[in-house]
């Protein structure tokens, strides 16, 4: 039977790669399946849609009365629209979304059919749901899960086939009230910011009462032929290559890079970006990326709440779209060795009610305080707690991109651009003990001249920086592809929530000293300069003395996953996150062993693909070709020929079956190691193992096969090549 492969092979030249037929006008679509803006004025009576706006600015509990009217609004617009059914949608630790279906469709008591929603269903929900990861926050038999409604993020209707549902954005609570999913945490650092920022941003101008954090998301992935992705069980099992000589060609040339777009892929960024304006995704750019077969989407940014929901619908839309097209749309961090991996750069800042960015630097030199003091508590905030955001980022596909190929290392550091590392060590020589009103005029003063030159286009970018500053925001780069931005998002919300909250501490403190309310401020900013110098780095965040210098300064370079979510359990972090309120002790046990335990499974999954292919697939093809070898050697000799003319078969039959052996041995010790390790009860020391005992065969086995697909005839391997998947479609 011929191979997988080559039916894929011959299969692409028939892909239809004709655009699918779209409205012209996004305006006339945008936001078409939300229940937001014109339509909740249109649906609801004005007591609903001022309690509704109250709840969702203020955070405050909507009355029973208020939920009914509003759930009575949301059916009525829902039906309108062809739905049938409802479901509350949200974001277990799985990393996917989560939904289970309910219909309107209700029978009373007398049998009368009717179609019901109300305001209940709209507001809480029991789906069991006892399947998912929650860290020993439930057992199995009193799983009681409940998702509760989140006002602040729109309702939205997903289509898919023939049917349409009613799509109510919840969280993910225990019976006893602990968090069980990525939102819950996430809204408690946006109210911790919130107070925090505000009463900062009170020194600066009374009128402030509310500050939102914001999140521009870069979703990168890649996109394979569907069927000759069908045809490599490690990209469908583990959503990345295990095995794959490097093609000859690679990404060296860099001619992919803001390439004009394939006519296929094309027609399947226009399908995506259809089906997330109707959900009000604001999706503006996409182009080709540095990896073959590499791309990027990236929407408007928007408050960081909705930001997180529309990047998970959109990973969402994006698998399902695929399918329409006949391609696999891979989300990996690393999908391929030897070339890009793919990032998820959250780009932050944070907004107030009056209309500012508070990370833009200002107009005037008051204003320039106001940014300079959101800078540098930022700067402050990620020194303090880099090993917090480390661990944010951590997962076992991420440890495959960080520090390889374009992307930034697994040391946190920050770059700030040349102008503003220049306006700190300006604050750093000239703000001294005896600084005084005139110095600080003058000082203010000279920052003003220096600021405004940092125009958008005038700041240096630094790529290779995790968390770099960009003029009007910080670029958290490290973060993945595949993650749910609500990880980085908490941890950073929270950690400049605190920061800014200590930070009035002190200002006050020198307040009611007799300072006046500037030169308090300024010194304070002096103190967290000095403080977190280190965490400072403007040069090439790829070199070898990087490394080096970081580690003379004493920064952290952990490079795998289990022992970076060691910072999770530290006691300051419980500090850090029970006074912000954003996780219970018990929440951070919990999801520190959720995560671990996710790592075992990922790292554990692999090694079974690997052994899996090496025995059924990739030896099977070696041992076929090297018996084709020992016949044509044996033929030679038959005919009398002499050792000179099968010098060279000979050579490869010693190379393959050398690289057999090689093989054969390590995934039988791979899989003994294995059992040692799965017998192991602590979750930390599992996750240790796997990554420090198992994972290296992974290197091993892979190499020898690389080197069989290299020698062995190109029509017996099974596995689609590199060049196939990076190059055809
Ligand atoms: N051009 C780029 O910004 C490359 C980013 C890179 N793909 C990453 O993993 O972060």
């Amino acid at each position: 039977m011929q191979s997988l492969r080559f039916t894929a092979l011959e299969g692409l030249a028939g892909v239809d790669t004709t655009l699918p037929e779209h409205n012209g006008k996004i305006t006339e679509v945008f936001g078409s399946n939300v229940f937001a803006g014109r339509i909740v004025r249109e649906y609801l009576s004005d007591e609903a849609y001022k309690s509704l706006m109250n709840s969702i600015k203020n955070g405050t509990k909507l009355e029973r009365k208020m939920a009914e009217q509003i759930a009575s609004g949301m059916k009525a617009w829902a039906m309108k629209k062809g739905v049938t059914h409802y479901t509350h949608w949200f974001q277990p630790l799985t990393g996917t979304t989560a939904e289970k279906h309910d219909s309107f469709f209700t029978l009373k008591g007398d049998g009368t059919a009717l179609e019901t929603f109300d305001g209940d269903a709209l507001v809480q929900q029991e789906p069991d749901a006892s399947s998912f990861p929650n860290g020993g926050l439930r057992a199995t038999f009193e799983a009681r899960g409940y998702t509760a409604w989140d006002p602040s993020s729109p309702a939205f209707i997903l289509e898919q086939g023939y049917g349409k549902t009613l799509c109510i954005p919840t969280i993910f609570v225990s019976y006893t009230g602990e968090s069980l999913d990525y939102k819950a945490p996430l809204l408690k650092a946006l109210v911790a910011i919130d107070k925090a920022a505000v009463d900062v941003c009170n020194y600066f101008d009374k009128n402030i009462t509310k500050v939102t954090p914001t999140l521009g998301w870069e979703q990168e992935y890649f996109l394979v032929d569907e069927n000759l992705a069908n045809a490599r069980p490690d990209l469908l099992m583990t959503g990345r290559t295990v095995v794959g000589h490097a093609p000859s060609k690679g990404q060296q040339l860099e001619d992919h890079y803001f390439g004009s777009i394939p006519e296929r892929i094309y027609a399947y960024m226009r399908d995506f970006e259809e089906e997330s304006y109707k959900l009000g995704i604001p999706l503006r750019t996409r182009h080709n990326e540095v990896a073959p077969s590499q791309f990027e989407c990236a929407p408007i940014f928007e408050e960081v709440n909705i930001a997180v929901d529309h990047n998970s619908l959109l990973m969402d839309i994006m698998n399902k779209v695929a399918k329409r097209h006949k391609l696999k749309v891979l989300l990996h961090e690393k999908p391929f060795a030897g070339i890009n991996g793919s990032g998820k750069h959250n780009n932050w800042s944070m907004a107030t009610d009056t209309g500012v960015n508070l990370l833009a630097p200002g107009k005037t030199p008051k204003t320039n305080l106001m940014f300079l003091t959101f800078f540098v508590n930022t700067i402050k905030a990620v020194h303090d707690y880099a090993d917090l955001l480390r661990a944010a980022i951590a997962s076992a596909s991420n440890d495959f991109r960080l520090g390889a190929n374009e992307a930034p290392p697994a040391i946190i550091s920050v770059f700030s651009g040349k102008y503003l590392y220049e306006v700190l060590q300006e604050v750093k020589s000239r703000v001294s003990n005896k600084f005084d009103e005139q110095d600080e005029a003058i000082l203010k003063l000279d920052l003003h001249r220096h600021i405004p030159e940092l125009m958008l286009d005038n700041t240096d970018r630094n790529r290779t920086s995790p968390f770099a500053f960009t003029g009007n925001k910080f670029e958290f780069r490290a973060v993945g592809s595949t993650a749910n931005c609500a990880s980085a998002m908490t941890v950073l919300n929270t950690i400049v929530a605190k920061t800014l909250t200590d930070f009035k501490v002190e200002v006050d403190g020198l307040i009611e000293k007799g300072e006046k309310k500037e030169i308090a401020i300024m010194q304070t900013l002096r103190k967290y300069i000095v403080d977190s110098e280190k965490i400072l780095f403007e040069g090439d965040g790829y070199s070898d003395e990087w490394e080096k210098e970081a580690e003379k300064r004493g920064l952290q370079n952990i490079k795998t996953t289990p022992k970076a979510l060691d910072a999770m359990v530290t006691p300051k972090a419980a500090q850090l996150y029970t006074e912000t309120g954003v996780y219970t002790e018990k929440e951070l046990h919990a999801r520190h062993e959720i995560l671990l335990e996710d790592y075992v499974k990922k790292v554990q999954i692999e090694a079974r693909v690997i052994g899996d292919l090496a025995t059924n697939t990739i030896l099977p093809s070696a041992i076929s070709y090297l018996n084709e070898l020992i016949s044509n050697i044996r033929g030679l000799k038959e005919i009398g020929l002499g050792d000179a003319s099968y010098k060279a078969q000979t050579q490869i039959a010693a190379k393959i079956s050398e690289h057999i052996n090689v093989i054969s041995e390590n995934v039988q010790a791979m899989i003994e190691q294995r059992k040692v390790t799965n017998k192991l009860t602590d979750s930390r020391q599992k996750a240790i193992d796997y990554c420090e005992k198992i994972k290296p065969y992974f290197d091993v086995i892979r190499y020898h096969s690389d080197k069989l697909e290299f020698l062995v005839d190109d029509k017996k391997w099974a596995l689609p090549k590199y060049r196939e998947l990076l190059f055809l479609r």
